[in-house]
Parts: C-alpha cells; structure tokens; sequence
C-alpha cells in the first residue's frame, strides 16, 4: 500500500483570469498538507485573484488545478460548498455577521453545512473557540471584542469543518502589529497540528522572520522560492 500524502493543492499550466484579462500565466505549484506558503507581490499583481480562483468565486478556465480532491476545471457550482467546507477562507475584514453573537456566528456556518445535531455543533464551537483562545467569548457581539479577537472568531469559523488548507488573503492587514503577531502564531500552531497554509500578506517582517516557502506574484507570472531565488525587495 502507498502511504505517500498527496498535495492538497496542485496548480498546473493555470492562467489566472479577471473577465478576460489574464492576471497570471503558466502557473504551477503544488502545496504539501504540512506546508506554511506565503504568498507576495505588489499591490495588483494578483493574489487574491488567484485565491479567488483556488476557492472557485473566479473560473479556472485554461489550465488545472486540485484543491482540497476538488477538480476546479470541472466542478460544478453545486458542488462548491463542498469545496469551501474543505478549505477555510479568511480575510483581511472580519465579515462577521455584527448583529448575532459569536457562538450563532458559528452555528450559523454549521447549519449551513450540514451539522444538525445540537450537541455535536456545541461541542464542536467550544473545541474552535479554545483552539484560538476565545473559550469565554461564545456570547459576546462582534463589536464586543477586539480586532484581533474579531479575527480569532474568523480562524475558529474557518476551522470549524477540519479544512485541509487554509486560504488567508492579508489576514493581519487590518491589526496593530502585536495584535497581528499573535494572529499569526495562531497560524503557525494551526499549522502545526496539520493543516496547510498559504496566506497572502504584505507584511514583510513576517518574511524576514520565519523561513517559510515563498510564491510571488511578479511580471504575470508566479516565482516559487522552492524551485527559483525569489527576491523578496519591496512587495508593495
Ligand atoms: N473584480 C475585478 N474585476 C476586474 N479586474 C479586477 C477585479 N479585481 C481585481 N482586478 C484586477 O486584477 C489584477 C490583480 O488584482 P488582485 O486583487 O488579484 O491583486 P493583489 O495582488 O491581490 O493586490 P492587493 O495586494 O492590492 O490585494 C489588478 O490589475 C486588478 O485591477
């Protein structure tokens, strides 16, 4: 038997699409369900255009590409809650719902995925909760808590259905630096425990301090430091 992991994500002679402006060509790469991925580049050179594509809210339309055991060349829009139940999407603006407590914030979410089962789904927000250190935080409103508390109830969200990977577009743009620091150990302790990550970000303190792979934007084109030197110079 073949105990070897596939990737979890794995691009291949992708072009990234905005209507029918191509953002990035000839793209491949493949992330490893261990792995911690930034991804840079300057403002417009496509990031989050290329998440966009990995969650399916933008079509692949030449080239291919695995997330997650989804094929996004032939999902179908049906089936893309699936995908998104298999990958957690976090952004730079905390997209909760201000008018619901944090605890329906995530019971929201789970209904909407399927869990029906009271107990299960209040065991289950309780296990996210601590797992970002907001275990006394289920009753609390959004506007209640601190940025950087707002954004651990967006981590725990996007935990809530075990992910694969997560897909983080600028997740600490928002926060002060300290408050920024510790999202980001958040990070690398998810990470830790299994899930992959490949976060988007401009903050290049983080690249300077942890060693992790690299993946820039430049020119059309994405540079892997795994196969290239990637010069990491200004990313603005
Ligand atoms: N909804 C859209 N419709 C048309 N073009 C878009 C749209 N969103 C982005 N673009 C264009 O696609 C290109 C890449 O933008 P994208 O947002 O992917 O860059 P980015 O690297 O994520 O930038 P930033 O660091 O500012 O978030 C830019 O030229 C941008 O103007």
């Amino acid at each position: 038997m073949d105990f070897s992991t596939q990737p979890v994500l794995q691009v291949n002679q992708a072009t990234i699409f905005q209507g029918i402006d191509p953002i990035l060509t000839n793209v491949n790469f493949s992330v490893e369900q261990h792995e911690f991925v930034f991804l840079i580049g300057r403002t417009g050179s496509g990031k989050s255009s290329l998440l966009k594509t990995l969650y399916a809210d933008l079509e692949l339309r030449s080239g291919s590409a695995e997330v997650a055991g989804f094929n996004l060349e032939k999902i179908k829009i049906k089936e893309i809650p699936f995908l998104r139940r298999k990958i957690g999407i976090i952004f730079q603006d905390f997209q909760l719902f201000n008018d619901r407590s944090v605890a329906e914030n995530l019971a929201f979410v789970m209904r909407a995925t399927g869990w029906t089962d009271k107990s299960k789904i209040n065991e289950r927000m309780a296990e996210v909760l601590l797992l970002v250190g907001l275990n006394n935080a289920s009753s609390k409103m959004p506007h209640q808590l601190s940025g950087g508390e707002q954004q651990r109830v967006v981590i725990a969200r996007a935990l809530l259905n075990e992910p694969s990977i997560l897909l983080a577009d600028e997740p600490t743009g928002n926060l002060d630096p300290d408050v920024a620091d510790g999202i980001f150990k958040l990070f690398q302790e998810i990470n830790k425990k299994g899930t992959a990550i490949l976060m988007a970000t401009h903050n290049y303190d983080l690249l300077r301090k942890y060693p992790y792979r690299v993946l820039k934007c430049e020119n059309g084109e994405l540079q892997d430091s795994q196969t290239h030197d990637v010069s990491y110079g200004s990313t603005y």
